[in-house]
């Protein structure tokens, strides 16, 4: 079949996939766009939210709608490397035994791995993690073991921050998206959520989700597809570099913040690996949208999802990124000029 052809079934898939979790996880429809954002640029993704707006159940969804092996886990404080990679249990005569944990119970078919609360575990955690990531592999019992499908999920609530240990940037960077998950605000989706008994258990919920939706083990393929096949024009290309250079030296597009002078904010803009991210992530959004060229729009759809969580502020300034990068990113897309 023709690459083109392919494309255009794929999409049809796509389109289906989103709308199966629209109907179980109601009122999150960007967050749904974005997260089949990252599924098909197979990009790893963190969420983070008010405490229950439906982040797990979103993730579930997905998890069920694509597919293969899934498996999640906990952030807490006493969680160690070690409890993602074995168990030790006695066996019926009490001998002690060792079994894989969840990151090797299924080798290579594990396709969606789910960090609940990421940011309670500790930094010991967050660097085996960040290997998994970024090679889709891990080390033990004098082996490699290797992921080849598999998307990271993880999930951190803004409103506990007792406990908490802040990922480190590298752990930050390799994350493709931060999505933000926020209470529906339309009164209908709040009436229903409150008061409809399908939405009070989780469990019976997402079984509504038909179960591998996706060819799981398709997704990279179909996402090399999309990148080769998804065009970005001269003028586009020099439209992102400008937006690069912005995440760096804000001062020379003229972005103006209230009360901060932008030339003392920054420490680090966004790595080249941010910026691969955000096109990859931007040609999906194209594909998605049914079109086979990316558009300023489609950049700006996945601008701050792609950007905001790798851009560094002074350590004056940091305390205050919850309100000052939104409005970096946002003031950054107003300034510099669209083609
Ligand atoms: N937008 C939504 N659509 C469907 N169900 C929802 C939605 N928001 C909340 N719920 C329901 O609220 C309950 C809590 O949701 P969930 O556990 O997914 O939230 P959470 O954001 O992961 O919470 P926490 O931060 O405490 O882990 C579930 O029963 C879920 O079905």
């Amino acid at each position: 079949m023709n690459p083109d052809r392919q494309l255009a079934d794929h999409q049809k898939l796509a389109l289906q996939f989103e709308t199966a979790i629209g109907q179980v996880v109601l009122g999150q429809q960007r967050a749904i766009r974005l997260l089949a954002v990252a599924v098909f640029a197979r990009g790893h993704v963190l969420l983070e939210g008010g405490v229950g707006v439906g982040k797990t159940t979103l993730l579930r969804a997905v998890a069920r709608g694509i597919g293969g092996q899934y498996e999640r886990i906990e952030g807490t404080i006493d969680l160690m490397p070690n409890d993602l990679i074995y168990y030790t249990s006695l066996d019926a005569k009490g001998k002690p035994a060792v079994s894989p944990g969840p990151l090797l119970k299924h080798g290579g078919e594990l396709s969606t791995f789910f960090f609940n609360e990421i940011n309670r575990a500790r930094p010991q955690v967050h660097s085996l993690l960040l290997r998994v990531m970024a090679e889709r592999s891990a080390s033990a019992f004098n082996r490699e073991f290797a992921f080849p499908h598999l998307q990271v999920f993880a999930d951190r609530n803004r409103v506990e921050k007792e406990e908490t240990f802040e990922l480190p940037a590298a752990a930050r960077d390799r994350f493709m998206l931060e999505i933000g998950v926020e209470a529906p605000q339309d009164p209908a989706v709040l009436e229903q959520l409150a008061f409809e008994p399908r939405f009070y258990d989780p469990d019976s919920l997402i079984l509504s989700v038909p179960p591998a939706l996706l060819p799981c083990q398709e997704l990279n393929r179909i996402a090399d597809l999309i990148q080769r096949g998804i065009h970005a024009s001269d003028t586009l290309r020099a439209y992102v570099l400008n937006l690069w250079r912005a995440t760096h030296r804000p001062q020379d597009f003229g972005v103006v913040l209230d009360e901060v002078e932008p030339a003392g904010l920054i420490d680090a803009g966004a790595s080249p690996r941010g910026m691969a991210y955000l096109i990859r992530a931007a040609r999906v959004h194209a594909w998605l949208q049914g079109r086979d060229s990316v558009i300023p729009e489609d950049v700006q759809a996945v601008f701050a999802p792609a950007i905001a969580h790798r851009i560094f502020l002074k350590p004056v300034y940091e305390y205050r990124r919850g309100e000052l990068v939104p409005q970096l990113v946002e003031r950054i897309l107003h300034s510099v000029a669209a083609p």
